[in-house]
């Protein structure tokens, strides 16, 4: 009788969509060399939602422009469906944390039409108007689709830009701190919908938050990244839902938060022993 197939088989079987291989990310300012990341590894898998933790400033934002294609490592590669991550293209679309990342002279339909039909995404300007709707009926903004964005709160904003990076249908979405600016109570109706959104249509997205609660309840993995320069603390897979708001979901925030800080009170206890 064959063994049972554990997590690790599955991880193991399948190809991963993103490949994130010893990634060291710098920064040159002058005769400075400003550090980022230091060998971060991580593989994302086809409807993961893979969830990147850390404080502030340990290069969360860098490597995920670095996945962007917009910034070149320094050591390491980023390969994307096999293939090296050399320059930003459709297949990787990113959603920011400002309110600003629309384009204010067009309406909300039109901008999820605009990189539809530059990008050659879709044929036809009905293809792409049928498809931005789609999306924007998901994100619950049908009846806004011909206001423009000065119209909309900052919720409906980011709902736009999920919407505009979902039509593109991509491999992968990354999403840095997308919700950060927001108010508590649409902040955590925004995690809601982007995880109903999950439900319905398994994308895979890259997640950048350094709120641990924000984390457990988005991710089914998080990768836990130490204080500047980013190095990998820890991975924590198989991420349970249901478990993130029970005490099962605060036990867990409270051993990221050990795991996350513990080189400072170490730290401290050496300064201070
Ligand atoms: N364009 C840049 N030029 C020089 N240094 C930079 C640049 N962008 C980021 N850095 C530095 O790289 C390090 C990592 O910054 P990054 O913004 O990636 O961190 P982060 O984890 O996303 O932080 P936060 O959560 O505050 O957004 C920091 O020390 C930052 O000062």
């Amino acid at each position: 009788m064959s063994s049972p197939k554990t997590l690790v088989d599955d991880v193991a079987a399948s190809e991963p969509i993103l490949d994130i291989r010893d990634v060291t990310l710098q920064y040159t300012a002058g005769h400075l060399s400003i550090l980022a990341t230091y060998k971060v590894s991580a593989q994302v898998f086809e409807a993961d939602r893979f969830v990147l933790l850390g404080p502030s400033g340990c290069g969360k934002s860098s490597l995920l422009k670095s996945i962007g294609g917009f910034h070149k490592p320094s050591e390491g590669e980023i390969r994307l469906r096999g293939r090296k991550v050399t320059e930003p293209g459709p297949d990787r679309m990113m959603v920011f944390q400002e309110f600003d990342q629309l384009l204010p002279w067009k309406t909300v339909v039109q901008n999820v039409t605009f990189p539809l039909m530059e990008s050659g995404k879709v044929r036809t300007r009905k293809e792409a108007e049928e498809r931005a709707r789609h999306y924007l009926e998901k994100v619950n903004l049908t009846k806004f689709a011909d206001n423009y964005p000065h119209m909309l709160s900052g919720g409906m904003k980011q709902r736009v830009a999920i919407a505009r990076g979902m039509a593109m249908e991509p491999d992968i979405l990354l999403m840095d701190e997308p919700f950060a600016a927001l108010d508590a109570l649409t902040r955590v109706k925004m995690q809601d919908e982007l995880l109903e959104l999950w439900d319905d249509t398994h994308f895979t997205v890259l997640f950048v938050t350094h709120s641990i609660a924000e984390a457990i309840k988005i991710g089914n993995r998080i990768l836990l990244l130490s204080p500047h320069p980013g190095q990998v603390k820890a991975e924590l897979n198989g991420l349970c839902r249901a478990d993130a708001a029970g005490p099962k979901g605060k036990a867990l925030e409270r051993d990221i938060h050990d795991m996350l800080f513990a080189d400072k009170a170490s730290e401290e206890i050496r300064h201070h022993g």
